[in-house]
């Protein structure tokens, strides 16, 4: 039978006055819902990755927008936007590489800007509303990638995935482990090989956690394992998620993706990229456009050591991100259905699509 996690990732709390997430930080180990009332409690959830991944990161920040308008205290219209856009640039200020913060935040101030200006009060109660529709649109699109990425596998495959682009990185049913839920819904069985993705262990302590709950086959394997079983062929293809995809397909996701992408195609392996078009980032004209996270060294040096594993003083290196390129790429899996090279012809009709009919 299968299952799989019984709780939404982010959601409101039903009293409409905190952000209710999945304390990320305490997976595997324990389960802990974590509920997030102010705007620092949001921001250093977003930075701590207590809520991480690009869709899940938009829903916290669309509701964490709306919450902040609650705050707001103006005689007119002119006065609320402009405490809005600081409570705005604020939470923009989290994470600077998944574009899914920088569209909800958009969204949610392009609405309020749309809406009849009333008291503060009902305006956040109008932008609340709003949050709970992108929080319900990010189940519907998910459910879509999962649709138009299973149609690329083959029951029986093995499946490598870096990092975590599943229910964890979304509302329910994340982007890249979107197509094997919907697969095993359907009763295929999938190998999945999850990297463990150092140095914040995504893979192992998320990925995994998630395969299993959903009782699907898991092997759980360090990064610098997956030539060797792309090489055995254990391998049929290669699912992730992305932070930023830029117009002519160059990728921004997880540290690592990039070697995998490299690897892939030495192997002769279809590498797939699955993502709402809400990571599209039309501004950004190629992955040399895509501002690269870097984070603390030591997440590296001593995050899960009983003590610091490196010698004093040496240099740590830590980019949270890198950029594959849109050659190695072999799809990108979107709501509106499969984009191939040449992307910058292929991503336009994507949007052409969410314009015809908006999922
Ligand atoms: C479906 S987006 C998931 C994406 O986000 C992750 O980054 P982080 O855990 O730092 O938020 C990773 O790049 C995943 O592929």
């Amino acid at each position: 039978m299968h299952r799989r996690l019984d709780y939404r990732t982010v959601t409101l709390r039903e009293d409409g006055r905190a952000i209710r997430i999945i304390d990320q930080t305490r997976l595997p180990q324990q389960v802990v819902f974590c509920d997030l009332e102010t705007q620092e409690q949001i921001r250093h959830a977003i930075y701590t990755l207590q809520v991480r991944g690009a869709p899940a990161i938009g829903v916290t920040a669309a509701y964490g927008l709306a919450l902040a308008a609650g705050e707001i205290d103006a005689r007119d219209r002119d006065g609320f936007m402009g405490q809005l856009a600081d409570k705005k640039a604020y939470l923009a200020a989290a994470r600077p590489t998944a574009v899914n913060l920088f569209w909800a935040l958009d969204e949610m101030e392009t609405f309020a800007a749309g809406l009849r200006y009333r008291d503060p009060k009902q305006m956040a109660a109008d932008m609340l509303q709003r949050a709970r529709e992108v929080e319900a649109q990010d189940v519907r699109v998910c459910r879509r990638i999962g649709e138009n990425g299973l149609a690329l596998l083959q029951d029986g495959w093995g499946i490598l995935t870096h990092c975590n682009a599943g229910q964890l990185a979304a509302v329910l049913y994340g982007t890249a482990l979107a197509p094997v839920y919907a697969g095993a819904e359907r009763g295929y069985t999938f190998h999945m090989y999850c990297d463990e993705t150092r140095p914040l262990l995504q893979g192992a302590r998320l990925t995994a956690f998630e395969m299993r709950a959903a009782g699907i086959d898991t092997t759980l394997l360090c990064d610098n394992m997956a030539a060797t079983a792309m090489a055995r062929g254990d391998i049929q293809a290669v699912l992730v998620g992305a932070d930023r995809i830029a117009a002519n397909g160059d990728t921004a996701n997880k540290i690592g993706t990039l070697g995998v992408a490299i690897l892939a195609q030495h192997y002769g392996i279809p590498f797939y990229v699955c993502a709402p078009l809400s990571t599209f980032d039309p501004c950004c004209e190629s992955g040399a456009d895509i501002t690269i996270e870097q984070r603390p060294g030591t997440e590296i040096s001593e995050m899960w050591y009983k003590q610091p594993m490196a010698p004093a003083g040496v240099k740590l290196y830590n980019p949270a991100f890198d950029v594959t390129p849109a050659a190695l790429i072999t799809g990108i899996v979107s709501e509106y259905g499969v984009a191939r090279a040449p992307y910058t012809h292929s991503i336009p009709a994507l949007f052409a699509a969410r314009k015809r009919q908006p999922v």
